[in-house]
């Protein structure tokens, strides 16, 4: 008997197997790597955003001052295709950052100069500990003779992320860039990997960030809002897919640089031959696989001609609140010491 006070809310509807089919057309054909005509088509016709020239000057002034440094290009987040020109409605990427910001903190505790470029007012290094919703860090103070203190309990832990986060401060090691749209996210990956270009093989590219596939062109994008008629309508979408520019970015943007993408699945069965495929079509050095509902567990390293290599949390590692990215991160700077060291030989 369920207490009086739990209001029924009628069963979700799910669709019948008939309607699931109906509603996505997968019928479309799978885009190859894109090509240099693509890259000009693209950018071209999708305009820049209005502050990249000032962006790119942030980027090649700590470019420039960690020059003989290794840089690591972190991206996080998810991105947005907006509906509207004048945006009320877009469809976005789920990720909440967590996996770019956390791995952020490990390349910087490893000496790495990182450019976060993020889904704006996703989780950053450091102040992820305390963001507004999950851990608020209202929960951490207390008053005191009419002051606000931080509780006893938090101070040790709150002061080893302060000095990190001013020790990254003092030393100009982090650079914060934000997107919220593809196109945002498109341009300025551009950008950055064109200036990253000189760094050769000490840049280093960790692609975190939940891109969408598919877009609403210039061309058909309504200026305002779209309306819903009373009585309810349709909204059919036709959507483009977006041109996959991992392998511009391999081949052109920053040859020399070694690359890592992100594979994110909910199939396991699908996980490390999807993870794999992308390896052969952008020929890059790693793909680290996921599964949505296992992310924070475990995660596969695929790399060219190996077998893949599963990284999981053991059950205490989990119970002790071990971060996976405590693992992810060294074994993939092992694997950039040897890129470093191969394009010297
Ligand atoms: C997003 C998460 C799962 C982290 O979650 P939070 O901690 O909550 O932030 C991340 O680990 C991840 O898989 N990121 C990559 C997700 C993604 O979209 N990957 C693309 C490939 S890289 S996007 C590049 C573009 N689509 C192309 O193929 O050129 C894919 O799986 O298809």
């Amino acid at each position: 008997m369920e207490p009086h006070s739990h209001k029924r809310f009628p069963p979700t509807r799910r669709l019948s197997t008939g309607e699931r089919e109906q509603t996505i057309d997968r019928s479309a054909p799978v885009l190859p790597p894109a090509l240099e005509i693509d890259e000009n088509n693209y950018f071209e016709n999708n305009a820049a955003p209005e502050y990249l020239g000032e962006l790119a000057q942030q980027c090649e002034e700590f470019v420039q001052f960690h020059s003989s440094n290794r840089i690591v290009l972190v991206t996080s987040g998810g991105t947005t295709v907006p509906l509207e020109n004048q945006t009320v409605r877009f469809i976005d990427n789920f990720s909440a950052g967590t996996r770019g910001a956390t791995s952020a903190e490990y390349y910087l505790e490893n000496g790495y100069a990182v450019i976060f470029l993020h889904r704006q007012f996703s989780l950053l290094p450091y102040s992820r500990h305390y963001s507004h919703s999950t851990n608020c860090f209202l929960d951490f103070m207390e008053e005191k003779n009419e002051q606000v203190v931080v509780g006893q309990q938090y101070q040790q832990e709150m002061l080893t992320v302060l000095r990190k986060y001013r020790s990254a401060q003092e030393r100009n090691l982090l650079l914060l860039l934000p997107f919220t749209t593809i196109n945002q996210y498109l341009h300025t990956l551009r950008t950055i990997s064109m200036i990253l270009k000189p760094i050769g093989s000490r840049a280093l590219f960790y692609l975190a960030a939940a891109v969408s596939d598919f877009f609403v062109p210039p061309s058909r994008i309504p200026e305002h809002k779209i309306q819903s008629q009373a009585g309810g309508n349709k909204l059919i979408m036709d959507l483009d897919p977006v041109p996959k520019f991992l392998n511009r970015l391999v081949e052109k943007w920053a040859p020399g640089a070694m690359i890592i993408s992100f594979k994110l699945e909910t199939d396991a069965n699908i996980l490390v031959s999807k993870a794999r495929q992308a390896l052969e079509r952008y020929s890059h050095q790693l793909v680290i696989g996921n599964l949505l509902q296992t992310r924070k567990h475990e995660i596969v390293f695929v790399e060219p001609d190996s077998p893949e290599n599963w990284i999981r949390l053991s059950p205490e590692q989990i119970e002790m609140e071990v971060e996976i990215e405590s693992l992810i991160i060294p074994a993939t700077i092992e694997l950039h010491s040897a890129w470093i060291k191969k394009a010297k030989d």
